[in-house]
């Protein structure tokens, strides 16, 4: 896939958003991972539009809850890898035929998941670097994009110039943290459960290590907390042994981080923490950074992920159901 084909479907696709006489919703749908992308598409509808509403479903909830609001009124952006994920495709089906516009992400163009929409964008796949055609850039394109033409938001050229400098950032943080990643793998590998703890725009990345990468990958009991939620219950877990992964933002929701994280300091010994404020993402435009976390936190887990597997000699592609039963 080259910046030129994605960018072109990105604007063939905001073409037809402009198109449309009213848009009063967004619904981002998908399953996983692709799901775990449209987190932060969520927030940013609801910190960015007075009139728009962002709406982010696993595509099952999506068909089974069927929307009241969901019509020609509505875009519903859907995201598969696969392009094959029946609950995905079966989705965006249902908003086509009930008149709102349906815009897919994809790895695999001519998949079912492309044919079932009108739109689709394909993208680069390469989980421990960013750039601006990756399904999560491509993602806040799409949600910026689409708050420029409708409302005249005008962050979207202050994402492009972010979403510029994420190459270089990512792939220098990757190798300034090979030590830290060693010694997480090392001192994790033989762990039971870890917790992600995440809020606002980065609840999503804290989620996908969660059930993508500890439990499908690497079969380790996992949850993802989120750090307005730690008081609420999952607090009461926190012990000098339990690991906790702390995502820290720089939105105005990194209150909530930080008073998650002065509690679990106290009470648990095995921390792994990554703070945008020192991974360097305050030189990222201030307007869009809160949003750019995510998209930098996600391939710097991904190598932490890679560094666990192969200390545990457990290979992120292996798999006891998926793909192999009937489910
Ligand atoms: N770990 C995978 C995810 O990475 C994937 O996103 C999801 C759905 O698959 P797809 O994106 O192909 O629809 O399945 C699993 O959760």
């Amino acid at each position: 896939m080259t910046t030129q084909q994605t960018d072109a479907q990105i604007a063939n696709a905001l073409q037809a958003v402009a198109a449309r006489k009213d848009v009063t919703d967004i619904f981002f749908v998908a399953c996983g991972g692709s799901y775990a992308h449209m987190l932060p598409n969520q927030y940013i509808v609801e910190r960015e539009s007075s009139a728009i509403i962002g709406n982010a479903l696993n595509a099952a909830e999506f068909k089974a809850r069927a929307p009241r609001r969901l019509g020609k009124n509505s875009i519903v952006i859907t995201c598969s890898h696969s392009g094959t994920t029946p609950e995905t495709v079966e989705a965006a089906k249902v908003a086509r035929d009930a008149g709102a516009l349906t815009i897919s992400l994809t790895h695999d163009l001519g998949s079912p998941l492309d044919q079932a929409s009108e739109f689709t964008v394909s993208y680069v796949h390469s989980p421990m670097t960013m750039s601006p055609i990756h399904s999560a850039a491509v993602l806040e394109r799409l949600t910026f994009g689409i708050l420029k033409i409708r409302e005249g938001n005008t962050k979207a050229d202050e994402l492009d110039k972010g979403l510029a400098k994420l190459p270089a950032l990512v792939d220098n943080l990757i190798l300034d943290q090979r030590g830290k990643m060693a010694e997480f793998a090392e001192t994790h590998k033989r762990e039971t459960v870890i917790y992600t703890m995440a809020s606002g725009a980065n609840f999503g990345v804290a989620y996908a290590f969660a059930i993508c990468i500890l439990q499908e990958m690497q079969w380790i009991h996992a949850a993802a907390i989120h750090a307005g939620e730690y008081f609420h219950g999952p607090f009461e877990v926190t012990d000098f042994d339990v690991p906790f992964i702390h995502l820290m933002g720089l939105g105005p929701s990194r209150a909530m981080d930080e008073r998650a994280l002065a509690f679990t300091e106290k009470y648990s010994q095995r921390l792994t923490v990554l703070d945008a404020k020192k991974l360097g993402l305050a030189t990222l435009p201030a307007a869009v950074s809160e949003y750019l976390a995510p998209l930098v936190f996600s391939p710097v887990l991904r190598a932490y992920a890679d560094k666990l597997a192969e200390a545990k000699g457990h290979p992120l592609t292996v798999r006891r159901y998926m793909w192999k039963m009937e489910y």
